[in-house]
Formats: C-alpha cells, sequence, structure tokens
C-alpha cells in the first residue's frame, strides 16, 4: 500500500531540504509530517502517540540545527518516527520494526543522523554531553549538541548523574525536556508535581517571559557572554527564588516552559539558545498524541496501539474464534490479586509499566499495596528490599532487559542479604519488534550466577501461577527470579487451583528413547510440536520441562544422563551462561559424557522482527528442533529405514 506524503513533505528527503523552505512553510510541513506519520503506523504498526508529540520539536531541530554535523540525542527513541523521516528514510519507513527493515528506534549504523543508539530511557544526556566534551577536545567549538528527554525518562537516576555532571561542564549542550506529563502510563512522582507546579505557577512564567523577551531584544546573533546572561538571569533570580528551578540549581541555564507545538516560537527559541554557550535547559510544554484525538484522551493506549482505522480509531484485533490463551503479563496481572487476597505481607513494584506488566489491576484494586515507582528500575529493586527486611512479600516486575538497569542491586541489597524478594522478569526472550535494546537475552546467564537466588521459568500460564503461589509461601526465604515471554501462553482455560511445586524440580513431560530433549520455560511449547512431528517418523524423543536452572533438578539430570547418549537443551535465553550451559556444567561436574547440542539466542545481537521470524532465525522453533534431533539421529533413522 503506497503511502503518499503531502506536497512539501515529498520534497524532503534531508534536513538540507527542508532548510530551503520558509519559517512560514513550517507549519505545513509540520502537518504532513503528522499526517505521515498517522498514515504509516495505522498500517503497519508502531509506537505513535509520542512521535506524534514531537512533529514541530523535530522539525525545528532539524530547520535550525546543522545536523548531522550538530549532533542530536534522542531519549529512549521511540518518538524518533518524524526524525527518521525528515532524515532520508521516509521512502523505506513502511519498513519501520519489520525484519530486516528499519529499527523502531535510532541506530548509529542506521544513518549518520542517529548519533547514538537508544531503547532504554534517560541515556541521552550522558550520551550528548560525552559527544560535547570530545568537540572541546577537538577544537569543534562550533558544533552543538542536543539531547531530547522526555518526563518519564528524565525521572531516572541516570538522567540525573550526567544533570550533575553537565552542571559542572562548561560543554555546549542543550537538553530539552520534553514534558507532556506522561510515561506510558500517566508520570509519577515529585519530578511530575514539580514540573506541574512550574508550568502553571503564573508568575514564574511571567517573569521569565519578561526576562526571556528582554533576552530577545537584544542584538540577534550577538554571542551571549556567560556574563551577560547570568546578569540578565541574576536579575530574574533576584524576583524569583533560584531555588524555585531544579534545573538552574544544578547550574544549567533555564528556559521555558514554552509550547512545544508552537513551531514559530520554537525555531525563534532554537535560534537564540544556538548563541547561547554552556549546559543549558529547554522546557517545552506538548501534549503526546498531539494531532490525533484518541491518541490525546486516551494516551496510554496509544502510546503503542497496533493497527487501527486511522479514519474512525478503531484499533484492530485478531478475530479469535476458539477461546484464546490470554498473555503472560495478564496471568501475572490477575494472580498477584489472588494471592495478594490470601496473603496480606504481598506488595507488587513496578518501574514505569503498571499497563506492561498488568500491575496495573492490583494497582487499581489495592492502590496501597501497588507502586508505580517511575523509570526506576535500580530503586524499584532496593525499595523491595528495604520492604522485605519489614516482612513484605514483594512482587518486584521488571522487563528482563529493564532488569538489567538494577544488576547490582539484585546482588547487593537482596541476594547478599537472603532477602525473599520475587522477581518477575517480563518480556524474558526476544520480545520481537523492539528488537536488541529490548530482549531479555541474558537474564538466565546473569541471574543463575548469584548466590541464593532461585531462577524458574514455566513452561505455560498454570505453571506460572503455581512458581508465582510457590514463591510466596512463607516457606520460601529466599530470592525468587521467574521469567516468562512476551504474549500469549498456550492455556485458554489457565486460571487452575493453586499447586506448590518443589523448588529446583523438573517435569518429565514425554517418556522416550534415543534421546532427551531438556527446555527451560516457554519454549518446551516449541518441542511438544515438534514431538509431534518427530513421532510421525517413529521416533521416540524424551522431553523434559526443567522448570528451575537455579537450582538444577539433580536427580532428573543423573535419570538423564545415565539413560541417554544423545542430549538437547533448548532455551529462549543466551546460549553463553545460559540453560545449556547450566547443563553441560551438570554433566561435567558429574563425569557424564554424551552428545549435547545446546539451542537458543546465539552469541551475537539479534535484531529486531516477529518472535517466530526470530525463534526460526536462531534455530529453536519447532521445526529446527524437530531437524536437529534427526541430525543426530541420522544413524538410526538409516537403521529404520
Ligand atoms: C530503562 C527503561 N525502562 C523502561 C522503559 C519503557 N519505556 C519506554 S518509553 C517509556 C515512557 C517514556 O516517557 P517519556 O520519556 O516522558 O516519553 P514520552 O513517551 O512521554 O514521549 C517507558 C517507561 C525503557 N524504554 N527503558
Ligand atoms: C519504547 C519502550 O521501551 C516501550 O514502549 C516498549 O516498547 C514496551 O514494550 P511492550 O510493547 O513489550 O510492552
Ligand atoms: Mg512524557
Amino acid at each position: 500500500m503506497n503511502i503518499t506524503p503531502g506536497p512539501l513533505l515529498g520534497q524532503i528527503q534531508y534536513p538540507a531540504d527542508l532548510r530551503k523552505v520558509s519559517k512560514e512553510q513550517l507549519h505545513q510541513v509540520s502537518e504532513e509530517l503528522r499526517q505521515y506519520i498517522i498514515d504509516v503506523v495505522s498500517v503497519h504498526g508502531g509506537h505513535f502517540g509520542a512521535s506524534l508529540g514531537v512533529v514541530e520539536l523535530t522539525t525545528a531541530l532539524h530547520y535550525v540545527f546543522n545536523t548531522p554535523y550538530d549532533q542530536l540525542v534522542w531519549d529512549v527513541g521511540h518518538q524518533a518516527y518524524g526524525h527518521k523521516i525528515l532524515t532520508g528514510r521516509r521512502e523505506n519507513f513502511h519498513t519501520n520494526r519489520k525484519y530486516k527493515g528499519l529499527s523502531g528506534f535510532p541506530k548509529r549504523d542506521e544513518s549518520p543522523y542517529d548519533t547514538f543508539g537508544v531503547g532504554h530511557s534517560s541515556t541521552s544526556i550522558s550520551a550528548a554531553l560525552g559527544m560535547a566534551i570530545a568537540s572541546q577536545q577537538k577544537g569543534e567549538f562550533d558544533r552543538q549538541h542536543i539531547a531530547v528527554i522526555g518526563d518519564g525518562a528524565m525521572t531516572a537516576g541516570m538522567a540525573f548523574e550526567a544533570l550533575n555532571h553537565a552542571g559542572v561542564s562548561n560543554a555546549n549542550l542543550l537538553i530539552i525536556l520534553n514534558d507532556n506529563c506522561m510515561s506510558i502510563d500517566p508520570n509519577v512522582g515529585a519530578l511530575k508535581e514539580y514540573l506541574t507546579d512550574i508550568t502553571t505557577s503564573h508568575t514564574y512564567n511571567k517573569l521569565r517571559d519578561d526576562v526571556w523577551n528582554l533576552l530577545g531584544k537584544l542584538p540577534v546573533g550577538k554571542r551571549f557572554t556567560r556574563e551577560m546572561a547570568s546578569r540578565l538571569e541574576a536579575g530574574f533570580k533576584g524576583v524569583v527564588s533560584s531555588s524555585s528551578n531544579l534545573f538552574e540549581s544544578f547550574k544549567l541555564r533555564y528556559f521555558g516552559p514554552i509550547d512545544g507545538h508552537n513551531i514559530i516560537k520554537l525555531v525563534d527559541t532554537l535560534q537564540d539558545l544556538k548563541d547561547i554557550p554552556g549546559p543549558k535547559l529547554l522546557h517545552i510544554v506538548t501534549t503526546k498524541g498531539k494531532g490525533y484525538a484518541l491518541a490525546e484522551q486516551d494516551q496510554t493506549t496509544w502510546h503503542a496501539p497496533g493497527l487501527f482505522d486511522k479514519i474512525t480509531g478503531e484499533i484492530f484485533k485478531k478475530p479469535v474464534t476458539t477461546p484464546q490463551p490470554p498473555k503472560y503479563q495478564d496471568v501475572f496481572g490477575h494472580t498477584i490479586i489472588e494471592l495478594a487476597e490470601q496473603n496480606e505481607s504481598i506488595m507488587g513494584i513496578t518501574p514505569a509499566m503498571p499497563s506492561g506488566s498488568s500491575l496495573k489491576f492490583m494497582m487499581e484494586k489495592m492502590p496501597h499495596r501497588a507502586i508505580d515507582v517511575g523509570i526506576c528500575e535500580q530503586h524499584a529493586v532496593t525499595l523491595s528490599a528495604g520492604l522485605a527486611t519489614q516482612g513484605m512479600r514483594v512482587f518486584c516486575n521488571i522487563y528482563s532487559s529493564f532488569m538489567q538497569r538494577a544488576y547490582d542491586q539484585v546482588i547487593h541489597d537482596v541476594a547478599i542479604q537472603k532477602l525473599p524478594v520475587v522477581f518477575c522478569l517480563d518480556r524474558a526472550g526476544l520480545v520481537g519488534d523492539d528488537g536488541p535494546t529490548h530482549h531479555g537475552a541474558y537474564d538466565v546467564a546473569f541471574m543463575r550466577c548469584i548466590p541464593n537466588l532461585v531462577v524458574s521459568a514455566p513452561m505455560n500460564e498454570e505453571e506460572l501461577r503455581n512458581l508465582m503461589y510457590t514463591a510466596q509461601l512463607p516457606a520460601n526465604e529466599l530470592p525468587f527470579v521467574i521469567r516468562y515471554p512476551r504474549g500469549q501462553g498456550v492455556m485458554p482455560e489457565w486460571r487452575q487451583p493453586f499447586k506448590e511445586i518443589k523448588i529446583g524440580t523438573g517435569r518429565k513431560i514425554r517418556d522416550g528413547k534415543d534421546i532427551a530433549i531438556l527446555s527451560l520455560g516457554h519454549p518446551g511449547n516449541f518441542v511438544t510440536e515438534a514431538c509431534k512431528e518427530l513421532l510421525a517418523d517413529g521416533l521416540q524423543p524424551a522431553h523434559y520441562d526443567m522448570r528451575f536452572v537455579k537450582p538444577l533438578d539433580t536427580a532428573m539430570l543423573h535419570e538423564i544422563f545415565q539413560n541417554f547418549s544423545k542430549v538437547i537443551t533448548v532455551e529462549d535465553s543466551s546460549l553463553p551462561g545460559g540453560f545449556g550451559s547450566a547443563i553441560l556444567e551438570f554433566m561435567a561436574m558429574n563425569g557424564y559424557h554424551a552428545e549435547v547440542k545446546m539451542l537458543g539466542i546465539p552469541d551475537r545481537i539479534v535484531e529486531h522482527g516477529k518472535p517466530e521470524e526470530l525463534h526460526r532465525e536462531c534455530g529453536y522453533d519447532a521445526p529446527a528442533i524437530a531437524a536437529k534431533v534427526r541430525e543426530m539421529l541420522k544413524s538410526k533413522i538409516t537403521v529404520i529405514a
């Protein structure tokens, strides 16, 4: 389906083309860019509201700054669709987030305009500051460095680490704080309250405007000395105490708040800021989903709505004829409520993913027992540890790849102190369209090496429920990891009575001979599918769902290695250090000898695509498992034939 850009946008391949249009035409460019994003995302999917919210900012940035020489870093990057469309990728933007197509986030090897790879939040200020300091070292004093960071991303500690440094650097850095009061869900915390105060305080803004207008009357293009600018601002501060502004307390020159949808004001402001040296912050106020009414009204749903009818706003859902299995996240969301109703010590914590993790169900039903702490994974873990010291049984739900942010906290604050925090790592394994920044590839490797931890992976929804139930029993006093994938399970009838699972025990799914297939977690269902195929060939592989990677079911492994000389391991996690490695370690440590093949995520970066495309590419989907069995049994198959 060919999507045609508007007449002005159709003439713009790169920012150099954009800079040929008049300032007055920028309104039209912005509207055509907004419409193009709506046209493409409605048909091809992807993130939506965030890009609409920065259409004017994106246009103004590439109009005013000499990108890519002037370096622009997008925080998270889910809002960079307009950036990609204006920087040489309009014609193939329909491949966004598709297998072998454009990445859904800025990526250095995709374009020189993508100055820094993003996907995880709150990295932009550090990265842009690094570039700015490098420019100073290289004598490139005319080079501009801009970080665009949202109010959600600004809640992360890493952003403040960068502010702390930026404020005392004399780097030529412009931080643009895109304040729309939203994260994926509504933004939370004291920073959000503060930003609301300063965007609504009339006094502050009027005075700020007076100073701003005064600044604006100075000869345009005259380079401000730090002295001149600070004298002016000192006058301003005399009236409004400097403590009224958090960013000025970090020694940044603060400007705004201004309307982030007023393209002329943005252009004029950015032009002026180019002439002000040193670290500065421009605070803009925008609406997430701007220009598409439904996306403005329901900003969480329209953060990433899927495919939709752009005229009616109907979001397309897969037609369902038979009862569908639930998403694993929803099984978590409903189960934690059931458990919390039985166990009053249970609490739920999420770092900014109430909807994505489905902890929102508990937040709605038990608001005092489920907390969104903002994009603050490190804080989420140590808060959970603090709660656990007081007898609370905390389910800390963090996407596997976002958990990477809080690795030391798991060791230092939870494992060493043997605090029984339950880590529910959603999005474990290859997540699909979000690609390598979001694949939960490494949690088996980085969690199983930590002493005192239990590390488990359910093969289906019932198993997830039983692992959650087991983890919160008083008898379990250890930190407990339960990792599960994005998307649906396999059991429409998932809500079964709880059963305690003996920690460190696996399940024999089917008896067999000649070869044993050992799986961890959801990929056990790929093995089940493969076995159906193999049975038809007269082969009889045994299948074990090992369920725990720490502690391993050693009794089961002794039985396996005493009866099978050929073993395959299957996992949706990194082969180096993962589940298969654990099995090899067991085999070697116990003096067994067998032919072992490990199927899982290879030791390389796996790009984006549909999960099934990626499982096939990495060689652990059902056909690949069946093929590996046939390959290992080829001598026997010859005999059978
Ligand atoms: C470390 C990390 N945690 C969580 C996320 C998930 N996430 C993606 S976008 C987003 C909200 C970002 O809010 P904001 O920065 O205000 O951008 P907006 O969507 O409002 O434009 C979150 C929580 C992430 N990308 N990285
Ligand atoms: C940009 C970002 O990090 C989030 O929007 C993420 O894409 C959400 O992932 P899910 O769609 O798996 O919840
Ligand atoms: Mg926001």
